[in-house]
């Protein structure tokens, strides 16, 4: 397995150009299954994830073709086109790779009337259930059955629009039903539905592609089914959780970034609690810059929520940041119920972190030592990243394969402003 070393202490200077959503493009690439006629995305990172996402749609029967042939640019277009196709069943081999797997649920049963996915289960940060999704479809009139470890829907006769009101907020709910809705009989009303940027934009490509959606951007979303959508192009939103690290880069090596193409307002709530850590977020023509304002950053509180609230997936590179700066931070952790594996670890670099339930207080130390670390998620490897970069000597980020589902070309892009990093090929 690949692991990163690490040099720290530089502060980094430079500009990184940020990369299309991650999260956005999971469930764009799988509303391709909505229409028969293609689907072209523009901005399509070159991720891990978005391998898998292609490998489950290939094997769905989806033909498609990369823009100029190529494969391994960033910034590549794809055409995605799923006139017919070959199997309605995501296989559990694909779908434990990735838990987003499960948003070709909607789409295949909303326009096939039948799907079999496989469950996603537990993972790292958290046993994320998928009851809503399914709930959300039976409202629908779909039938469904767990078996084997299978979800088997079936709706012969095709989806209905219903009211539906989450319990609770999900992002890949909130999409699964969105999808669906798009070709059910009827209109569809999705209450305290999740409203992150990635919604959004799925949002405005469906609209494209000829749904007729209204409450974009708010937590009620209204559908209005169509009986076939059309082809369209689409260019996948700039990445706000990769956009939020890079600012994390800048804050706690004392550096200056301009993150070209990043939407400050896609991470206000994080700006806001930056802001008061005395961090400076200044507007450019293409992005913004960020930077410290007075030499230090201050220890902040913060608390995950759905969007427009702190992200859960900035939480463990918050963490990071705070493990350097002057006093102490409250981190809060609402969402996912194990999302502090980066504790142990930070701590193997001398950070100073206590852990109260869903709650970690982190006491400033003045500065990280480098150390032999173990990336256990996404977000967690690249805590361990930033820490790795600001710390004292060197840090080696062992199974950094996690890294490479979220963050395009990382050592590249920080090796270019300043960064001493480099990956060293396992077996
Ligand atoms: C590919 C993708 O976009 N992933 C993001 C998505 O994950 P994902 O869509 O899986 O996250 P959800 O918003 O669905 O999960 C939020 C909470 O709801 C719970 N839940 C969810 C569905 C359900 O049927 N039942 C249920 O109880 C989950 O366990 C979790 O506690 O949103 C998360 C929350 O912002 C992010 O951390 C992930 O990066
Ligand atoms: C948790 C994440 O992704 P996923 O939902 O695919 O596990 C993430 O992007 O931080």
């Amino acid at each position: 397995m690949d692991k990163l070393r690490i040099r720290g202490g530089a502060p980094l200077n430079g500009s990184i150009r940020i990369s299309g959503a991650k999260n956005a493009a999971l469930p764009l690439m799988a509303a391709c299954l909505l229409t028969e006629g293609t689907l072209t995305l523009d901005n399509l990172p070159h991720l891990a994830d978005i391998t898998t996402m292609a490998n489950l749609l290939a094997q769905h029967g989806v033909d498609m073709v990369y823009e100029g042939g190529a494969t391994s640019c960033a910034q590549r277009a794809v055409n995605l086109t799923a006139t017919t196709i070959t199997s309605t069943e995501a296989p559990y081999d694909l779908v434990r790779k990735m838990r987003a797997s499960v948003l070709v649920l909607g789409p295949l049963v909303a326009r096939f009337g039948q799907a079999k996915v496989s469950l996603p289960g537990g993972c790292a940060i958290g046993t994320r259930p998928v009851d809503l999704h399914i709930k959300g479809l039976q409202a629908m009139g779909a039938k469904i059955e767990l078996e084997a470890g299978y979800i088997h829907a079936s709706a012969p006769e095709g989806l209905r629009g219903a009211e539906f009101v989450f319990p609770q907020v999900s992002v890949g709910a909130t999409e699964n039903l969105l999808m669906a809705a798009c070709l059910a009989k009827g209109e569809t009303v999705l209450i305290n539905a999740a409203r992150e940027p990635e919604i959004t934009d799925l949002a405005h490509c469906l609209v494209a592609m000829g749904a007729e959606i209204s409450g974009i951007g708010t937590d009620r979303l209204h559908i209005v089914g169509k009986p076939s959508l059309h082809g369209a192009r689409h260019r996948i939103v700039s990445d706000r959780i990769e956009t939020g690290t890079y600012v994390m880069a800048a804050a706690i090596t004392g550096g200056e970034l301009e993150l070209v193409g990043g939407e400050l307002e896609h991470i206000q709530a994080v700006a806001t609690a930056l802001t008061g850590a005395e961090v400076v977020f200044t507007p450019t023509d293409t992005g913004f810059k960020v930077r410290r304002a007075n030499g230090e950053v201050l220890g902040v509180d913060v608390m995950t929520e759905p969007f427009p609230g702190f992200p859960t997936d900035l939480q463990a590179q918050m963490m990071a940041l705070m493990c350097t700066a002057k006093g102490a931070s409250m981190i809060t952790e609402t969402i996912f119920e194990n999302r502090f594996m980066h504790v142990p670890e930070l701590a193997r670099m001398g950070a100073n972190i206590t852990v109260h339930g869903s709650s970690a207080l982190v006491r400033g130390v003045p500065r990280l030592t480098g150390a032999p670390v173990m990336a256990t998620d996404l977000r967690a490897s690249v805590s361990l990243v930033l820490a790795g970069l600001a710390a004292q000597g060197e840090t080696t980020v062992n199974r950094i394969y996690h890294l490479d589902r979220g963050y395009e070309r990382i050592e590249d892009k920080l090796n270019a402003c300043g960064a001493q990093m480099e990956r060293l090929k396992g077996d």
